[in-house]
């Protein structure tokens, strides 16, 4: 099992001093920083674009895994690459209608925008609303052309949202296929729901509310490695 990677969610940090904030959670122990980047379409919430991520660039050498939950992700990926991204993650409902798409058969709009994020020198993501079946994801995976899988454990659009609990057998899908595949979890993690995030293969937390909403995040996180260590020494359990 690799080692757990936790990208506190910056949505959740105070916007008007974002740069030290960013600063802080990585002091305090964060691997990443996730940027949610909304467009009051894809989802009904406005929040930052790539001038914001070009900004915090200059302050901040962290990897910045960004989320984009956008109509038409393809148009940023030029402008995302040129501010100093990392991950650009879009959602597969973004490209296509997920009941257009099959488990066997790679739709050509999606392997476009994933080499297109490669090309541009990021790592590229692809994101699951909690009712999208993970098996959508399997053609794409099995030619090699996605560093992360992100599972939605809320309706996207908001921070502070309580947790789908069986959204998460998702990740037990694809870790008893790929078991070095960066598997993310995003909405309402905590201490307490990373264990069933854990268990089912996620390596990747991302945590808003939880951590910038704590008195000590150093301890959250601390919480959350000691969960993912934990589940470690259990083996996924996939669903039947
Ligand atoms: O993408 C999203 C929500 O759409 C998330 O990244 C949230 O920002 C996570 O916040 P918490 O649920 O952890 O408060
Ligand atoms: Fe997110």
């Amino acid at each position: 099992m690799s080692s757990l990677i936790i990208s506190p969610s910056i949505l959740s940090a105070d916007f008007a001093t974002l740069a030290d904030e960013c600063k802080r959670i990585v002091e305090l122990g964060a691997d990443w920083l996730h940027i949610d980047v909304m467009d009051g379409h894809f989802v009904p919430n406005l929040t930052i674009g790539a001038p914001v991520v070009q900004s915090l660039r200059k302050h901040s050498k962290a990897f910045f895994d960004c989320h984009l939950m956008v109509t038409n992700p393809q148009q940023w990926i030029k402008d995302f690459a040129k501010a100093g991204a990392d991950m650009f993650t879009f959602h597969l409902e973004a490209i296509v209608d997920p009941q257009q798409l099959s488990s066997s058969q790679a739709h050509p709009a999606v392997v476009e925008a994933a080499q297109q994020v490669r090309a541009a020198g990021m790592k590229a993501g692809v994101a699951l609303k909690p009712d999208t079946l993970a098996e959508l994801l399997l053609p794409y995976l099995q030619q090699g052309l996605l560093d992360m899988v992100l599972v939605l454990t809320v309706q996207p659009g908001f921070g502070g949202q309580m947790f789908m609990a069986e959204a998460v057998q998702k990740c037990a899908v694809l870790r008893q296929q790929f078991p070095q595949l960066l598997i993310e979890v995003d909405g309402g993690i905590t201490a307490e729901t990373a264990v069933a995030a854990a268990e089912a293969g996620a390596n990747v937390f991302v945590a808003g509310s939880a951590i910038f909403g704590a008195a000590e995040p150093a301890q959250v996180m601390q919480q959350m490695r000691q969960a993912y260590a934990a589940a470690a020494r259990q083996p996924a359990a996939v669903p039947a």
